[in-house]
């Protein structure tokens, strides 16, 4: 037991919680090396592996180091992996951008992941996706459990991360979810809806989309996409409500931005009159378009917005283009979006008085901006503009030219403003004829607003009321994220009439009161008093000190320590004069405070409240203009409780999107960047929290079938919980008996299935260990016997070579003793036969020949004898013979030695 402990803390430690399916129970590798029906097994084998191990979806909250790095270490494993969705704790999702087709979106995934989900009942084993994201809120509108009948899917990040995108997917998940049900009738098809939405889509970027420094086409509002459906589950309508619209970019922009698309479009349309011609005829545009562009040709539009602003909006083969060639790129892609805006417009049944009204307005916004009095009043239909204006230029401390810059300023961006809101209430009804924002089965998607710090050319912060204002919602969309994070979890235990495990974090409130009552109130405070802009900054200290919350505050000495960090080159002057820091959860940002004041007010003067009302322009002359009591900042207020009240009345989910790098690339996961954006969305902050308060639940009786086989003489829930708990006390985690469900772990339910995984592999590992020893005994046996045959040949052999060897000596015995007795002989001859010298030797010639043919004869008898031995054997016959004629040499041996 101890063992198997040992063995699964190391794969709690391990970031990879996959089940390792070679792994027995003391953590060696089970992998048998089988000899035959190799395919088979393994088969057998991962059919075994199913029976328990459901693949769960990798939560961030499993996470075993839940730190900011441990996050950004896991994140990169996924993206390298080409994983791009994980889920985090309940109901949120973290999308990283990776900027690149990677395959997991469109009309085919589409099916497939509704195929998955039909597959599984249990939402917790669903595949991390965002159609997960977009199947669950369309599921909970239908759902006994959710008293609204709605549900908000919220998709944040900074500028550039995809939360456009991320919406987009959504909606096309959503209008096929809707498609695809059993219910036909004449209600919204998929197409329609998925066409107007894109059409509208265009419209609203080409007048509320700009380029920044982090994004070519960065939406500058708030925009919440709701579609209704009937109880059937058919889509019926749609609306877009936008919030929050960034007016001031109508007339100011910041280094390297642009203002809104469609200033540029309209001149790119101008010049290339001839093409738009050529398209007008194909696509049937009215003449009278044509004819208004040609109008509009004198304005001028900065030239450096264009030089300035195109520089990150390509890959980087634009950087080589001169900037010609690279002011020719843009404005064809200015002049593509005019097409297509143009035909957006009819998809959405724009009459062709609207069209030519709304880029009337536009064309004579900008004539106003460049001073071209004449051309604006014509454009805007609006009689004798200029004396208007100028009688409304005081005797004040402000230059006359200010004053009216400041006039006209409130004027354009009052106006456009207001095309805007025009403009979506025409999409709108065409829309939602049958849209009821009463009714029930809606879901709402929210592009929210990122964290957002401008800086300048010299790295310095340059943040001004406008970013006050988007930081201040998203710390709001983050204080909502908290709470929602902490019900989440709450009600996992409550609705199992378990007691909420109380894990707390530092929550965001005190930032929001510090923005609420110090800074807000304040500029209220010096919008009603008519005060200038100098003091602002006093009355802040001095306000966040009486509410304690200077701790928010960056003060003076932190303000001098930056200073003396900065070049000279980087303006200490203007750093330290007006500006004021807050430590957002995001991070630091300074806030210019100069203009502020200017900036909060809603600036069409009271005397020029009905300016439009005596235009020809059937649009211009309906809008209702900014009451001047009401500030950028009260407003922003009320929209901000709205939303966060209507989504309070869903059942909400988070997007939350990260970009990989700030350089657009894909491939490339800049880790410091996604820490510093872990802190900005409050991943951070909260993790934590999520890793103590995630858990799984699993219905009772299916985690005692489940799980009753680690521990014998068991019979029920409760106990074996008692006992798993005890025996896993090591892990310091909790298994919680609710009235329903068990409320497990992830990890923790990981080493039990492990568990069960073994113990179902061990009866089939032991069968296949005695096959084994089976067929090894066979085969020994086998070669036994074999072995043993050989053997008794061999032995046979062996006798038949001895005996054979054996009577060779015998003979080479004989052979030896023989050649002994003649030289004997030989001797004697020469001792007997004492003669001389000559006769001597013609004797003892003639005898040592007659010697030598008789031991030559007897050689070759003895040759003859051999070979024939060597032949035929012995046998007696032969020996004898043998013998005997040995007997009759031994005669005449013996005769020799007598002669
Ligand atoms: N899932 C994705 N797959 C591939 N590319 C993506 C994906 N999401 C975003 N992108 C790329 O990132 C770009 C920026 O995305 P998007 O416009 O959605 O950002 P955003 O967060 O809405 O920005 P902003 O707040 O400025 O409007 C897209 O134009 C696209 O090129």
């Amino acid at each position: 037991m101890y063992q198997e402990n040992e063995n699964e803390d190391q794969l709690f430690e391990s970031n990879q919680y996959r089940h390792d399916s070679s792994r027995n129970q003391y953590g060696e590798s089970a992998q048998v090396n089988y000899s035959q029906n190799n395919q088979y097994q393994n088969n057998q084998q991962s059919q075994i592996m199913k029976i328990n191990n459901e693949q769960l979806p990798f939560n961030l909250a499993d996470l075993p180091n839940p730190s900011a790095d441990g996050i950004v270490d896991h994140l990169k494993n996924t993206f390298n992996q080409k994983q791009i969705y994980i889920e985090f704790g309940y109901k949120t999702l973290v999308s990283l951008n990776p900027y690149e087709d990677t395959g997991h979106l469109g009309d085919c995934q589409i099916q497939n992941w509704k195929n998955k989900f039909l597959q599984k009942n249990d939402p917790q084993y669903f595949p991390s996706h965002i159609y997960k994201v977009a199947q669950l809120a369309f599921q909970s509108c239908f759902s006994e459990n959710n008293e609204y009948k709605t549900s908000s899917i919220i998709a944040q990040g900074i500028s550039g991360s995809g939360k456009t995108e991320a919406t987009k997917s959504i909606i096309s998940y959503i209008a096929a979810e809707s498609e695809s049900g059993s219910f036909k009738s004449k209600n919204l098809q998929k197409a329609e809806i998925e066409e107007r939405l894109v059409s509208s889509s265009l419209i609203f970027e080409a007048f509320g989309n700009a380029k920044t420094k982090t994004n070519p086409n960065s939406s500058r509002f708030g925009e919440i996409v709701s579609v209704q459906f009937n109880k059937q589950e058919k889509l019926v309508g749609a609306n877009i409500s936008t919030t929050l619209f960034e007016r001031i970019r109508v007339t100011q922009k910041g280094y390297m931005d642009r203002n809104y698309h469609i200033f540029y479009q309209l001149k790119a349309a101008y010049q290339r009159i001839q093409e738009l011609k050529n398209f007008a005829s194909q696509v049937q545009i009215n003449y009278n378009i044509l004819k208004l562009v040609e109008e509009i040709k004198s304005f001028q539009l900065d030239s450096e917005f264009l030089l300035l602003s195109i520089q990150t909006q390509h890959t980087s083969s634009f950087d080589e283009l001169s900037i010609q060639q690279k002011e020719k790129k843009q404005a064809d892609l200015d002049f593509e979006n005019f097409k297509e805006l143009l035909q957006s417009f009819g998809t959405l049944n724009f009459s062709l008085e609207d069209i030519i009204n709304i880029l009337q307005c536009v064309a004579g916004l900008i004539h106003l901006k460049e001073d071209n009095y004449e051309k604006a009043e014509q454009l805007l239909k609006i009689p004798n503009l200029k004396e208007t204006i100028n009688s409304n230029i005081t005797n004040q401390f402000q230059s006359k030219k200010l004053q009216a810059e400041s006039i006209i300023n409130g004027i354009i961006m009052d106006f456009y403003y207001k095309l805007f809101i025009w403009i979506q209430n025409k999409v709108n009804q065409d829309l939602s004829k049958e849209y009821n924002p009463n009714k029930k089965f809606i879901i709402n998607f929210f592009d929210s607003f990122g964290f957002e710090v401008i800086e300048n050319e010299l790295g310095i912060q340059q943040n001004q009321l406008e970013q006050l204002i988007l930081n201040y919602i998203n710390e709001k969309l983050q204080n909502y994220f908290y709470i929602q994070v902490i019900q989440n979890s709450a009600e996992i235990f409550t609705s199992e009439n378990l007691q909420p495990i109380s894990a707390d974090f530092e929550k965001n409130d005190r930032i929001i009161t510090l923005i609420e009552d110090v800074f807000f109130t304040s500029l209220r405070d010096c919008h009603l008093l008519q005060r200038n802009t100098e003091n602002l900054k006093e009355i802040i200290i001095k306000k966040s000190y009486e509410n304690c919350l200077q701790a928010y505050l960056i003060d003076e000495n932190q303000l001098k320590t930056k200073k003396q960090n900065l070049t000279k080159s980087q303006n200490k002057h203007k750093f330290e004069q007006n500006i004021l820091g807050i430590r957002h959860t995001g991070g630091e940002v300074y806030y210019q405070m100069e203009g502020f004041l200017t900036r909060n007010k809603y600036s069409v003067s009271e005397n020029l409240q009905n300016i439009n009302k005596i235009s020809q322009n059937s649009i211009i002359n309906k809008f209702e203009l900014q009451s001047q009591n009401q500030t950028v900042s009260d407003h922003t207020l009320i929209v901000t409780k709205e939303m966060i009240q209507s989504f309070k009345q869903s059942d909400t989910w988070f997007i939350k999107c990260l970009q990989t790098n700030n350089l657009w690339q894909p491939n490339f996961f800049d880790q410091n960047c996604i820490l510093t954006q872990l802190k900005q969305s409050g991943i951070d902050q909260i993790m934590q929290f999520q890793s103590q308060t995630y858990y799984l639940s699993i219905p009772n009786q299916e985690f005692f079938d489940n799980y009753r086989s680690l521990c014998s003489d068991i019979d029920n829930e409760q106990n074996l919980i008692v006992y798993l708990n005890q025996q896993y006390k090591d892990l310091n985690q909790q298994i919680y008996h609710g009235q329903r469900k068990t409320l497990i772990k992830s990890n923790f339910k990981k080493i039990l299935d492990n568990r069960i995984e073994n113990q179902q592999i061990q009866p089939y590992l032991r069968t296949q260990i005695n096959v084994q020893n089976q067929e090894l005994q066979d085969n020994y046996q086998k070669q036994l016997k074999t072995f043993t045959e050989k053997l008794k040949i061999s032995e046979e052999e062996a006798k038949f070579q001895k005996e054979r060897a054996d009577a060779l000596q015998d003979k080479l015995n004989k052979l030896e003793e023989y050649t002994q007795n003649m030289q004997i002989l030989l001797t004697q001859i020469s001792k007997v036969f004492n003669m001389p010298q000559q006769q001597q030797q013609q004797q003892q010639q003639q005898q040592q020949q007659q010697q030598s043919q008789s031991l030559y004869q007897q050689f070759q008898f003895e040759q003859l004898v051999m070979i024939h031995d060597e032949t035929f054997g012995q046998n007696n016959n032969n020996q004898n013979t043998i013998g005997q004629q040995n007997d009759d040499q031994g005669k005449n041996q013996e005769f020799g030695k007598i002669e």
